[in-house]
């Protein structure tokens, strides 16, 4: 696959990798605004890489401020096909464990304060979530996290709330015995929608790091109890991360890339010309340009 460049985008305790050849951390601007950070560039056993800690370093993002449009635009224009997040979650079932990963394939959508698209009225476009997550990618990531150790479950609904606080009891029991959610963080939604309009593959490993407020044997979610568990896991996420470049052969059947292909509906004579400049880099292929 020549044309294909995997991006990372690193949650909570991942805020670099090692080993790229070639490594150069690049500023890029974008119409949205400035990423969360520069982007680690290189190279990984042949495969080109990018890799972009989702709060930036040193964690100064929120949740809710992380800038997800400018964060994946820049990924796109340095020419990200894949884009795999790596997130820390709380749990919501006994048999994922903290330190096991989850391979999302559901999300629920509680986020209430984000810029959630990049197209709006002058150029209104309506792409299917129906299947959030690319399936090939989310198996490539599965496959490298056994192979470093891991417990992997693959499948899984995550939640994303707002945050910055966590969850209630009442709220972990409502999405836990009622929503049918399997985990909650607060980064991947809108993540996962804008990536999907920019046509890339999306999918995400979620770290468990604790058992959100529903758990009787469990205390409340901890700070540095989370950190503690991913400072336990990191060497584990970097080895899958390396795993990666020799398993993203494995062809997509979801058409994550053409997710644009019939879902603009704003007519070419009615559309707002400043705002099709700006979707250059997202939505160029169907717009042209
Ligand atoms: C440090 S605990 C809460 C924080 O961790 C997760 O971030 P990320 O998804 O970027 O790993 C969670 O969503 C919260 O932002
Ligand atoms: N319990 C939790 N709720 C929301 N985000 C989290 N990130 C890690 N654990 C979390």
């Amino acid at each position: 696959m020549s044309d294909t460049m995997l991006a990372v985008i690193g949650g909570s305790g991942l805020y670099e990798i090692e080993g790229l050849e070639g490594a150069v951390w690049q500023e890029v601007s974008t119409p949205w605004g400035a990423p969360s950070d520069a982007i680690l560039t290189g190279v990984l056993d042949g495969l080109p890489m990018a890799f972009l800690p989702r709060h930036g370093r040193g964690h100064v993002h929120s949740p809710t401020d992380v800038p997800y449009r400018a964060n994946i635009d820049a990924l796109k224009q340095l020419g990200a096909t894949h884009v795999l997040s790596v997130s820390a979650c709380g749990s919501f079932r006994e048999e994922m464990k903290p330190g096991d990963f989850v391979i999302c394939d559901q999300f629920i959508d509680r986020t209430v304060d984000r810029k959630k698209s990049f197209f709006s009225s002058g150029c209104v476009a309506h792409v299917s979530m129906a299947h959030p997550a690319c399936r090939a990618l989310g198996r490539a990531a599965a496959d490298a996290a056994r192979t470093a150790g891991v417990t992997v479950h693959d499948g899984g609904c995550y939640l994303a709330m707002e945050g910055p606080q966590f969850s209630s009891l009442a709220e972990s029991r409502m999405y836990r015995e009622h929503w049918g959610a399997d985990v909650i963080g607060m980064t991947n939604m809108p993540e996962a929608k804008l990536a999907r309009e920019a046509e890339l593959h999306y999918a995400t490993v979620a770290m468990v790091t604790d058992y959100d407020s529903w758990h009787p044997d469990h205390g409340e979610v901890d700070v540095t109890e989370i950190v503690r568990v991913l400072t336990g896991n990191s060497a584990r996420a970097r080895e899958m991360i390396a795993g990666m470049p020799s398993r993203l052969d494995h062809r997509c059947d979801q058409a994550c890339d053409r997710a644009l292909e019939y879902a603009i509906i704003t007519a070419p004579d009615r559309r707002d010309p400043v705002l099709v400049a700006k979707l250059a880099t997202v939505a160029g292929r169907v717009l042209g340009g």
